[in-house]
């Protein structure tokens, strides 16, 4: 591990002309256009994997944003009564988060959003957040709390998460989750989990991914390299990949800022996740299920049966097999009418919304899917029979 993690990332305004336009300006500049929203990426990764390192590297690329790097305390749902800090120039605020009583997930949501809003009226605005978890944060609790809906009008909006993996030791740590690990992840908080392949952080931070970051490159031969991106496409077959040397992207924007990851659903990664991957990883893997052409009827069964599979934990019509816990879900909706929907969902938030319109009949629907266990040919097997069953029924 290094020994620089004492010292935080620093929030510079980079391509700025004069390296010290006043804060102040910038504020005001951006004030009159102040509807802009601010996006948010999480950067996660396991211990050492390289999130600092490319932290300091998107800080000093070319791109022209006003960056806040916001290190995140709040990793895991049961030790979230921490502070945010934002790193700007030399000076590091911290912001607390005010917890109110009542469901723990909406108010760490409505404290989240909260603190770095009134971070932001303290400070001015950022064009850009960088959000580094610690290396053992799980970002499935944290993605919900920055999806906030468009109707509740906040100023930011997540952009997507990216999580580094260390292509020399990654293999290692899916295989090994450590005595705690397996403990926390095993146990308690979720859907009461029966016996099963062990589940690591490394896993669930692979599994909600947007864009992997395979960094180290350097320290492996091509084979290794070849085995590591085979495991992780079996776990995550949504994810883009990228190979890195010290967490250097060549083009930040689109590849790991600015991916629009929660408003848009990309076709072309639909597609790649459906051509069937090898179960290599037996904790977490990635399914594709069959959609038929919808109707507006059809649409109401499907949004109860997503209600049901992810908020109630239940595969209607089916008697749980064994035991499985959605990551991530995925989908593209056809209609009869050649109108065409999109499903986008971390964890128990799912939106649905207008895609663009298909070009013929050969459309099809789709919805991937990526959690524990759901790679087991029997759950598989289970959440098709349940889907079709929904769809088919009423
Ligand atoms: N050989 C090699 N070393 C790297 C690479 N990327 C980062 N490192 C080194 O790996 C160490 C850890 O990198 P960090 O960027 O601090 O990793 P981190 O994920 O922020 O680590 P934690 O915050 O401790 O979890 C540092 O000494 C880096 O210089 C790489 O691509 N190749
Ligand atoms: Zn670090």
């Amino acid at each position: 591990m290094d020994d620089d993690d004492d010292v935080p990332p620093l929030l510079v305004a980079v391509d700025t002309d004069d390296g010290d336009t006043p804060v102040a300006t910038l504020t005001s500049e951006l004030k009159n256009t102040s509807v802009t929203k601010v996006p948010i990426t999480i950067i996660t990764g396991y211990l050492g994997a390289g999130k600092t390192t490319l932290l300091n590297y998107i800080l000093t690329a070319r791109h022209g944003k006003k960056i806040a790097v916001i290190l995140n305390e709040f990793g895991n749902s049961t030790d979230i009564e921490k502070s945010l800090t934002v790193n700007q120039g030399d000076s590091s605020v911290e912001q607390w988060l005010e917890l109110s009583n009542g469901c723990i997930c909406c108010s760490v949501k409505d404290s989240g959003v909260n603190a770095i809003e009134s971070l932001m009226d303290k400070q001015g605005t950022f064009d850009y957040i960088l959000l580094e978890t610690t290396g053992l944060a799980d970002p499935g609790n944290l993605a919900p709390v920055f999806w906030v809906d468009e109707g509740l009008g906040s100023t930011i909006y997540l952009d997507g998460i990216v999580t580094l993996v260390d292509a020399k030791n990654v293999l290692r740590c899916l295989e090994e989750p450590t005595g705690e690990e397996a403990v926390r992840h095993d146990g308690e908080e979720r859907h009461g989990h029966g016996p099963g392949p062990l589940m690591s952080t490394a896993h669930l931070q692979i599994s909600h991914a947007d864009v992997i970051v395979i960094n180290k490159a350097d320290l492996v031969t091509a084979d290794e390299l070849t085995a590591v991106l085979d495991r992780l496409k079996s776990i995550n077959a949504l994810a883009q990949t990228h190979i890195t040397d010290h967490s250097k992207i060549p083009e930040l924007e689109g590849l790991v800022l600015d991916l629009h990851a929660y408003d848009r659903v990309d076709a072309a990664s639909l597609d790649f996740a459906s051509k069937g991957h090898s179960h290599l990883d037996p904790a977490i893997g990635t399914i594709t299920l069959d959609l038929p052409a919808l109707t507006d009827c059809k649409l109401k069964q499907l949004d109860a049966w997503l209600r049901s599979v992810l908020w109630a934990h239940d595969l209607p019509g089916h008697t749980p097999v064994a035991d499985w816990e959605v990551h991530r879900i995925k989908g593209r909706l056809a209609f009869l009418d050649g109108r065409r929907k999109m499903l986008q969902g971390v964890r128990e938030i799912f939106e649905i919304f207008d895609g663009e319109n298909s070009n013929g009949p050969s459309d099809v629907g789709k919805i991937v899917v990526i959690g524990r266990n759901v790679g087991n040919a029997e759950i598989a097997q289970a959440f098709q029979t349940s889907l079709s069953g929904a769809l088919v029924a009423g």
